[in-house]
């Protein structure tokens, strides 16, 4: 299912934002240490290199890349936990890291490894604080505690302490939390990481749901490539800092093409053909890729019909890690 369509209007603009770290260089030695205090040694690292984007309200985004590429970086400057070194940065028009407060009664931001939950209350008692401290309208309290007990499946969960949930039960909480405010942009740093496969289902289902239903803005992050593909439409790849691709899951396939590799069965030798490469052979068993990937399918089914003693045929689905991973790899040389 995919989700109806955003509307024009901008509610995240990074625009030409650079971020480095700075951190001192480590020491080996006596010596070191010595000549580090007298001069110290810094070792500069760039999160983001100059990189602009713009999400528009409705738009359930993807944000992907390998280790270390940027992402958490760029949730900490958009949630206004960090500053970029240059560039302009506006969530709903405000500028996050001066309007850190207004910001945080219009956003939600929820890093999938930290929890808001009090460790040593039931559940509610941790929302009942949000509601008081975050002065939530009682009407509007009452109709997210509804709506995400009954989404979230939070009702065995409310009088519960937060110590005594698993991992997915904990996230459910986190995520309804996340949610009493009536947050218009979420910003979620793996959400699905470490749940088993019927929660990270229920989680994908109530995000899909928040974004069709209430036109909530996402911004997402995973490492899982099926999980992003199934949540969102679109897809910012991200790459040491870098955006190298920010399109639909379809553009990003068509980099590539959509088949990966023929997998043929004959007797006798390996057939030779104009549109395939011949990669592998095992007995009979034989391995192609296209020779180029933008080959119509129907000059490729031509081919293959023509294929002697064929015994059995199987082509295969470039997968969207595929395609990353070989994106990956060409950046990396
Ligand atoms: N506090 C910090 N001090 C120094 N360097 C940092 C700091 N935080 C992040 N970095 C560096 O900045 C780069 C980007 O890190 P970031 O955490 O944004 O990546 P990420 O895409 O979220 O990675 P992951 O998928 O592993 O969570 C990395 O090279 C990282 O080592």
């Amino acid at each position: 299912m995919k989700q109806t369509a955003a509307q024009d209007i901008p509610v995240l603009v990074i625009d030409k934002v650079t971020k480095n770290y700075t951190k001192l260089q480590p020491k080996n030695n006596l010596k070191e240490t010595l000549v580090h205090f007298i001069k110290p040694q810094k070792i500069i690292t760039t999160a983001l290199n100059d990189i602009s984007l713009t999400v528009n309200k409705g738009e359930f985004v993807a944000y992907a890349g390998a280790n270390g590429a940027g992402k958490s970086t760029t949730m900490k400057i958009l949630s206004g936990i960090l500053q970029p070194n240059s560039g302009n940065v506006r969530v709903l028009g405000l500028d996050p890291s001066l309007n850190r407060v207004t910001l945080m009664k219009k956003i939600g931001v929820l890093f999938g490894q930290r929890t808001e939950l009090w460790w040593d209350q039931p559940i509610i008692t941790s929302f009942e604080w949000k509601k008081t401290v975050w002065d939530i309208p009682n009407d509007v309290y009452r109709l997210n505690l509804e709506m995400i007990t009954d989404l979230l499946d939070l009702g065995p969960l409310l009088n519960t302490f937060s110590r005594e949930l698993s991992l997915g039960q904990r996230m459910r909480a986190d995520l309804g939390m996340l949610l009493l405010h009536n947050p218009e942009v979420i910003f979620l740093d793996e959400p699905t990481l470490g749940l088993d496969v019927l929660a990270k289902r229920q989680m994908i289902a109530f995000l899909k749901e928040l974004n069709a239903e209430k036109k909530t803005t996402i911004l997402v992050t995973s490492h899982d490539m099926t999980d992003l593909e199934e949540m969102a439409q679109r897809i910012i790849l991200l790459s040491q800092g870098n955006i190298i691709f920010d399109g639909n899951f379809q553009q990003l396939r068509d980099v590539r093409g959509s088949i990966s590799e023929i997998h043929i069965e004959v007797t006798g030798t390996p057939p030779v053909m104009d549109s395939l490469k011949l990669l592998e052979s095992s007995g009979n068993n034989h391995v192609y890729s296209m020779v180029d990937s933008s080959i119509p399918l129907n000059q490729l089914l031509r081919e293959l019909s023509k294929i002697e003693n064929l015994k059995n045929l199987e082509i295969r689905k470039t997968s969207i890690e595929d395609i990353i991973a070989a994106l990956y790899r060409e950046l990396r040389g």
